[in-house]
C-alpha cells in the first residue's frame, strides 16, 4: 500500500466514501475501501495510508464508540480535517421484490437508529440484521443473504438494487460528522474558525475533579463542543474524555488551557486542531483571553520582576 492512499469503511457506495469525496484532495489520492473503522485506522498506523475517513458522531444516535475508542487507545493518530454530511436513508431491494417478501433488512447498526420507526411501520415483519456497513448491506442483498438493505440511494445503482422507498430515516436532516485522522504530523496553521480535540483523563478520584478540568476552559473563555466519557477499561467507574473545543493550540487561550490540563491531569492525548466543517465566522473572544492580552500580561509580568511593574 502506498502512503499517499486514504483509507474508509467500504465497500463502495457508503456514507464514509461520500463523506471522503468531498474533500479536494480526494481527487488526487487512491481511495481505499476496507472492512472496518478499525482496519481504516490500522492502515494509516502501520504506515500504509496517509489518512482514514471514519465516522466519529451523528445527530440522531451519538457517538460512533469504534471511532472513540481507537482515538484512546493504541498508537496516538490525529484529526486533519472533518466533514458534516447530511445522511438520507433509503430501503433497497433487487429488482422484483416486493414490500411483502422482505423478511429481512440489514444495514449498519448506527443506521437502525436514525430509522426505527418507519421500518416498524412499514417493514414490521422483517427482522433486523447488522452489517459491517451500509453498502455491504446493499451488496449482501446484491447477493441474496437478505431480503433488503438500509443505505444511502446511491448504493441501489453500485448493487444493482431498487430504491423500495427512499428519504426513510425519522428524525429530519440527520447528519454524521466524519473525520480525516492521520499518523501525529504538524499542526496546520490557524483559519480563525477551529476546533481543537483531546482525550482527558480525569484527575484522580474526588469530588469536582471534574469541574477542575472544566474550568480549564471556562476561565480562558473557550467553548466546549463536544464532550464524551469512554469507560477506560479500568474498572467499574473510571472514564477519560473526549473533549472538542472551539479554537486552535495556536492560540494562546487553547494552549494556555492544554497545559493548565497537562499539569492536573494524568494523561493528556492532544489529537488535533483543524478547520471546523460548519460554516463561520471568528467566534467573538471573551474580554482578556485574545492573543494580545495574554502577551500584554506576560510582559507586565517580565517588568514586575524587573521592578517596572507600574509602567
Ligand atoms: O458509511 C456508511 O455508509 C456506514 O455504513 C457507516 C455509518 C456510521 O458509521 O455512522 C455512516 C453514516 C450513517 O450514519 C450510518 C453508518
Amino acid at each position: 500500500m502506498s502512503a499517499t492512499r486514504y483509507t474508509y469503511l467500504g465497500p463502495a457506495g457508503t456514507f464514509t466514501e461520500a463523506a471522503l469525496r468531498t474533500l479536494p484532495e480526494a481527487a488526487t489520492r487512491e481511495l481505499t475501501p476496507v472492512a472496518s473503522v478499525s482496519a481504516a485506522l490500522d492502515a494509516v498506523r502501520a504506515g500504509e495510508a496517509a489518512g482514514a475517513m471514519v465516522a466519529i458522531e451523528n445527530s440522531v444516535d451519538g457517538a460512533v464508540t469504534t471511532t472513540s475508542d481507537e482515538l484512546i487507545n493504541g498508537s496516538p493518530l490525529m484529526i486533519y480535517r472533518e466533514v458534516l454530511l447530511p445522511i438520507s436513508f433509503a430501503v433497497m431491494v433487487r429488482p422484483g421484490t416486493t414490500a411483502g417478501d422482505v423478511k429481512t433488512v440489514s444495514g449498519h447498526p448506527v443506521a437502525q437508529p436514525q430509522v426505527r420507526h418507519w421500518l416498524a411501520a412499514n417493514l414490521p415483519d422483517a427482522q433486523w440484521e447488522s452489517a459491517a456497513s451500509n453498502a455491504e448491506a446493499a451488496r449482501l442483498v446484491q447477493e441474496g443473504r437478505y431480503d433488503a438493505a438500509v443505505a444511502g440511494a446511491f448504493a441501489a445503482e453500485l448493487y444493482g438494487l431498487q430504491v423500495l422507498s427512499d428519504e426513510i430515516h425519522d428524525v429530519a436532516s440527520p447528519t454524521t460528522r466524519f473525520v480525516l485522522a492521520g499518523r501525529p504530523g504538524r499542526v496546520s496553521s490557524a483559519t480563525g474558525w477551529d476546533k481543537t480535540s483531546m482525550v482527558v483523563w480525569l484527575p484522580d478520584d474526588h469530588p469536582g475533579a471534574l469541574l477542575e478540568l472544566l474550568q480549564e476552559f471556562a476561565v480562558r473563555g473557550i467553548n466546549l463542543m463536544r464532550i464524551e466519557s469512554r469507560p477506560t477499561g479500568e474498572g467499574m467507574g473510571n472514564y477519560c474524555f473526549l473533549i472538542d473545543c472551539e479554537g486552535h493550540l495556536s492560540e494562546r487561550r487553547v494552549s494556555e488551557a492544554l497545559m493548565g490540563l497537562k499539569r492536573i491531569c494524568p494523561q493528556v492525548r492532544f489529537l488535533g486542531s483543524y478547520p471546523r466543517a460548519d460554516r463561520g465566522t471568528a467566534s467573538p473572544l471573551r474580554n482578556g483571553t485574545s492573543d494580545l492580552d495574554f502577551a500584554t500580561a506576560a510582559d507586565w509580568l517580565s517588568r514586575c520582576l524587573d521592578g517596572r511593574g507600574e509602567l
